[in-house]
């Protein structure tokens, strides 16, 4: 795919004074960065020869110190007054630590040409397939109604859901959708998917249809798994329509963005008893509030936005960030550099490419 700045301009790297970051870094991750930059600075292939600074803000101090950076590396969970960062005219790209980018792609970062963005595409995906596994045989084998009985000492007996036969629709077959994908294929299910690029099938799904066409993957899957991106044109793109379409007693997993789903209309098909189960990661408004009819539900598992969460998430991250400020200051193309209309990388640009390039 091509960019519009595919190589950085020699006074461009002259302007990069200071990198902040904002993820929970520990100090062998600052000294990874900064031995990064250090090297960049002594190789004589390098353009880069004078001496970057890295800060880290943590969540505290992003306000403060987001206008001073010239690279930002991170996933800011408080409001950005962006405002204020792009009147500084500092920023020139952001290595985001999340996949989602809906923490910092607002219309002012979209529209200024200065400023690249590049994600976490991918990184997680072994994690966040482990989450789907987790909250997917919990709704089927009915964890949640187990763990409520659990207080009164009950002993419920009753026929739980198999997994084997059922058709399970993936909506998004990006970094996360295909690792789901690769792991549930020897459950004995038929895999379906749609995708935003869907050219590339993996063996291991049936069909691969474009994102147009979900309401079909609805309409034939008795499981539905959410793995699409937020942006202007998903966001609440799955409700009523969709859910309407799958056959009765269908489940759906959401690990992607909870505003990409009509919430009430989840907990209406919940309620109807359409959808026998549903295990969300990620809800519309989080935490989820307290008076959520979510919560109550005896066949809906809750997790609190964790699936990109294991003990090597930073280390996965600062990773990538310094891979890619070689590139950066390389001028070579940056891996999960996305277009910011869409939100997301293209699949030749992803993570999963560049570690499919290196074995
Ligand atoms: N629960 C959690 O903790 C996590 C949630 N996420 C969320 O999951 C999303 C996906 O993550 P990755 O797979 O790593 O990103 P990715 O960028 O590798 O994959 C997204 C895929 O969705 C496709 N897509 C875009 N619009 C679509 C549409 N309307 N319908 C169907 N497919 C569409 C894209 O072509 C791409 O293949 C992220 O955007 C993020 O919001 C990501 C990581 C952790
Ligand atoms: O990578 C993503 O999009 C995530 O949702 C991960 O979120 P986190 O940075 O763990 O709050």
């Amino acid at each position: 795919m091509s960019h519009p700045r595919e190589r950085l301009p020699a006074n461009e790297i002259d302007s990069v004074r200071r990198v902040v970051l904002c993820y929970p870094a520990l100090p062998r991750h600052i000294e990874q960065l900064e031995a990064t930059l250090a090297e960049l600075k002594a190789d004589p292939n390098c353009p880069l020869n004078h001496d970057v600074e890295v800060v880290d803000a943590g969540q505290e101090r992003i306000d403060e110190l987001l206008p001073t950076a010239d690279i930002f590396i991170g996933h800011a969970k408080v409001p950005v007054d962006w405002d204020r960062v792009l009147a500084a005219g500092r920023l020139g790209w952001i290595q985001s630590s999340a996949a989602g980018l809906d923490h910092c792609l607002v219309p002012g970062v979209i529209a200024n040409p200065n400023i690249m963005v590049s994600s976490a595409s991918g990184l997680f995906a072994p994690q966040v397939a482990e989450q789907t596994f987790a909250l997917l045989f919990g709704v089927l084998r009915r964890i949640g109604l187990f763990e409520r009985a659990r207080p009164k000492r009950e002993f419920i007996r009753l026929p739980t859901e198999d997994l084997r036969g059922k058709t399970v629709g993936i909506v998004g077959l990006g970094g996360n959708g295909r690792a789901i994908a690769a792991k549930l294929a020897p459950w004995d299910v038929r895999l379906i998917a749609t995708d935003y690029y869907p050219e590339d099938c993996p063996p291991e799904v049936e069909t691969l249809w474009p994102a147009e066409r979900v309401n079909d993957l609805f309409a034939a899957s008795d499981i539905v798994i959410l793995t699409l991106p937020l942006n202007s044109s998903t966001r609440k793109w799955i409700g009523a329509e969709q859910i309407a379409a799958m056959k009765p007693g269908g489940y759906l997993i959401n690990v992607a963005r909870g505003q990409v789903l009509d919430e009430e209309a989840l907990v209406d098909a919940l309620k109807s008893g359409h959808l026998a189960g549903a295990g969300v990661d990620v809800t519309y408004t989080e935490p989820l509030p307290e008076n959520s009819p979510l919560w109550d539900h005896p066949n809906v598992l809750i997790t609190p936005h964790v699936g990109a969460q294991s003990a090597r998430r930073v280390d996965d991250s600062n990773e990538l960030a310094c891979v890619n400020l070689r590139r950066y200051f390389h001028g070579e193309t940056i891996i999960n550099r996305v277009d910011k209309n869409l939100g997301f990388p293209h699949p030749h640009d992803s993570h999963a490419a560049w570690v499919r390039s290196q074995s």
